[in-house]
């Protein structure tokens, strides 16, 4: 049988499969999967193969085999065994809610979270939400942002949750999905997953009510069917997308317009810092890619200085 990896307890899997059953399963023997450190063999969203256990008249799924994964995202572990928790798989989109203010979203913010999401190969859609709350000035520059962000390719949309504006181009582009909802906090992610399905809320609290049993809540993902042939994947307490390994040399990679100019820089493994005849800082001088942009890009790049040298000291 095949089936899709709903909620993992570490020990338990919840699959469900194509005819909607829901099945116990386990996992069969030691499980490695190749050119992963992980501390969890299997994550919401994996596509599994299983076969039938009836013991004491309570029929289980063994898993023995996972299909391979389109993209998954990962947690580092805290401790410095350097593995890192697979917190979801599969994962068709994320919509990111922005907010100017109310709470402010950067820049910074917006260019990190879309480095990340190139990284793990994740479609992103920007959703410009509360555009109810804002005034002429304010709309302007979220106009902006809008511009900005689908000239590289992104997709933009203006959302208010709590007036439902956008909330049906929301729901369109969900049918036969995997989602995530991401996004500062307070930015309007419960209102407008509230909006777009009023019973998941019921939904996931009848489900934490019967795990009460072991107290220890720990934050595992958890996938959910709509009413719509849609799916949502619920990462509670897991706030940020945690940040990818990256190679300075590639995180101009994840910018796709720099990407897209690389070819034109004079050196292959160009950083777009001092290079002589660098592509991408022509067009930014040519304010054919906004300076925000490489800004952020740059801050990325210092970070991760600072990281590999951390790293480095630890070791010693
Ligand atoms: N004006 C306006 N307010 C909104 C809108 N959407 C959400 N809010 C308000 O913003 C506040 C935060 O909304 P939440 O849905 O709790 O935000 P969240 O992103 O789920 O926050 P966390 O659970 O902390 O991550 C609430 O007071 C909402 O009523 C909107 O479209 N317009
Ligand atoms: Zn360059």
């Amino acid at each position: 049988m095949t089936g899709i990896v709903y909620k993992s307890t570490g020990s338990w899997y919840v699959v469900k499969t194509a005819s909607n059953t829901v099945y116990k399963c386990r996992i069969k023997g030691k499980f490695r999967i190749q050119g992963i450190k992980s501390t969890n063999p299997l994550a919401v969203g994996d596509s599994v193969d299983f076969d039938l256990e009836t013991k004491n008249n309570e029929t289980t799924g063994v898993i023995h085999t996972i299909h391979d994964r389109k993209n998954y995202i990962v947690r580092k572990s805290v401790n410095l065994s350097k593995r890192t928790h697979i917190i979801a798989s599969n994962i068709d989109q994320v919509f990111l809610l922005i907010t100017l203010n109310n709470p402010p979203t950067f820049t910074g913010f917006i260019d990190r979270f879309l480095v990340t999401t190139e990284a793990y190969q994740i479609k992103t859609i920007l959703l410009f939400n509360k555009i109810d709350d804002y005034n002429e000035e304010e709309l302007f520059e979220i106009k902006y942002l809008q511009h900005l962000y689908s000239k590289i390719g992104y997709e933009c949309m203006e959302v208010s949750a709590i007036e439902g504006i956008g909330v049906s181009s929301v729901k369109e582009k969900m049918i036969g999905k995997t989602s995530m909802f991401a996004g500062h906090s307070g930015v309007g992610k419960s209102t407008l997953v509230n909006a777009i399905e009023p019973n998941l809320d019921l939904k996931t609290k009848e489900i934490s009510e019967q795990h009460k049993q072991g107290q220890h809540t720990t934050t595992f993902a958890e996938m959910f069917d709509l009413s719509f042939d849609a799916r949502i994947i619920d990462t509670p307490g897991i706030k940020g997308f945690g940040i990818v390994d990256m190679e300075k040399e590639e995180i101009g990679d994840f910018f796709p317009e720099f990407f897209e100019r690389k070819q034109d820089c004079k050196f292959n493994n160009c950083l777009h810092i001092d290079e002589p005849k660098c592509a991408v800082k022509d067009a930014i001088e040519a304010d054919e890619i906004p300076y925000s942009r490489y800004k952020s890009y740059l801050q990325i790049i210092a970070g991760d200085e600072e990281h590999y040298r951390v790293d480095e000291y630890k070791r010693e």
